[in-house]
């Protein structure tokens, strides 16, 4: 039986959604994920994601498969696409007041506020610093990983790890352009001090707030923008004082803001979330 889905997009990061608020278990097994996510074969997407009944503590719960089949824990531009596709499920599209969503997701309870005016922001709790929560083995379990160095690609590179409930590896460079991701960022999520793999982001600090990145994510490679990955990113800029706790984190997708904020230590990401088209499979 054919299954309806709607496609989204966050800073051209995409993402297949598929309302699946009747079960508890995903309608698509991961292989059947990538077969939709091919670009050539199938819908195209970095990653399919499920409404999926919530819990507890919980109105949903997201789960997320990446392109490659694997279950991330976290998805910041797609948590945002499935807050306006809950909307829509819910009859609340173009809502004048704000509407809030607690989800449930592999790295807890994430937050989704939808603004009258579309744009989303997102609490998405604090970051997790230490080696053993990355995870990395790269320094003590019990050790931040700030400014460490790692060998990737014959070359020693200043690193620093940010888990938002998924890996990220931080390299702070003077020209993102000149990186070579398509080689480095393989190398960097596949090396054997993420024994889970890695996201990856080289980050360029252009000004106290502003940061230029571009991104290599675990399991989808190269997108256009990666939601926990500019939270990690400001969040590492901040741990080795390179800029404040807001900023906006500009991608080849487009703009987010982010705040790590002094008051609650959790990081809020604001950006946009938009349909692309449905249809069935
Ligand atoms: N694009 C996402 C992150 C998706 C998961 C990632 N590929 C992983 O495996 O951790 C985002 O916007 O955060």
């Amino acid at each position: 039986m054919a299954i309806p889905f709607a496609k989204y997009h966050g800073l051209g990061n995409d993402f297949i959604l598929i309302d699946n608020r009747h079960s508890p278990e995903p309608s698509l097994t991961p292989a059947q994920a990538i077969e939709w996510c091919d670009r050539h074969f199938g819908i195209g997407a970095d990653g399919v994601i499920f409404a999926l009944p919530g819990q507890i503590d919980s109105d949903y719960t997201m789960r997320i498969f990446n392109s490659d089949g694997s279950e991330p824990e976290m998805c910041g531009n797609g948590i945002r696409c499935l807050a306006q596709f809950l909307s829509t499920l819910e009859g609340k599209q173009g809502n004048v007041q704000v509407l809030s969503y607690r989800i449930q997701t592999l790295a807890g309870v994430i937050i989704p506020q939808i603004h009258p005016q579309g744009q989303v922001t997102v609490d998405m709790g604090t970051p997790r610093l230490l080696a053993a929560e990355i995870p990395t083995t790269l320094v003590a379990a019990d050790q931040k990983v700030t400014d460490q160095p790692l060998q990737v690609a014959d070359q020693i590179w200043q690193v620093t790890c940010v888990s938002m409930g998924n890996p990220h590896c931080i390299v702070f460079v003077d020209d993102v352009a000149a990186i070579p991701l398509e080689i480095l960022g393989p190398e960097f999520e596949h090396h054997p001090v993420f024994p889970q793999r890695t996201n990856m982001e080289f980050i360029q600090v252009v000004g106290l707030d502003l940061l230029k990145m571009r991104v290599w994510e675990r399991g989808a490679g190269v997108t256009l923008a990666c939601g926990t990955g500019a939270c990690a990113a400001v969040v590492a800029a901040v741990l080795t004082g390179r800029c404040d706790r807001r900023a906006t984190v500009e991608l080849p997708g487009g703009s987010l803001e982010i705040e790590w904020s002094l008051a609650d230590q959790h990081v809020y990401m604001t950006g946009p979330a938009q349909l692309v088209f449905t249809g069935e499979r």
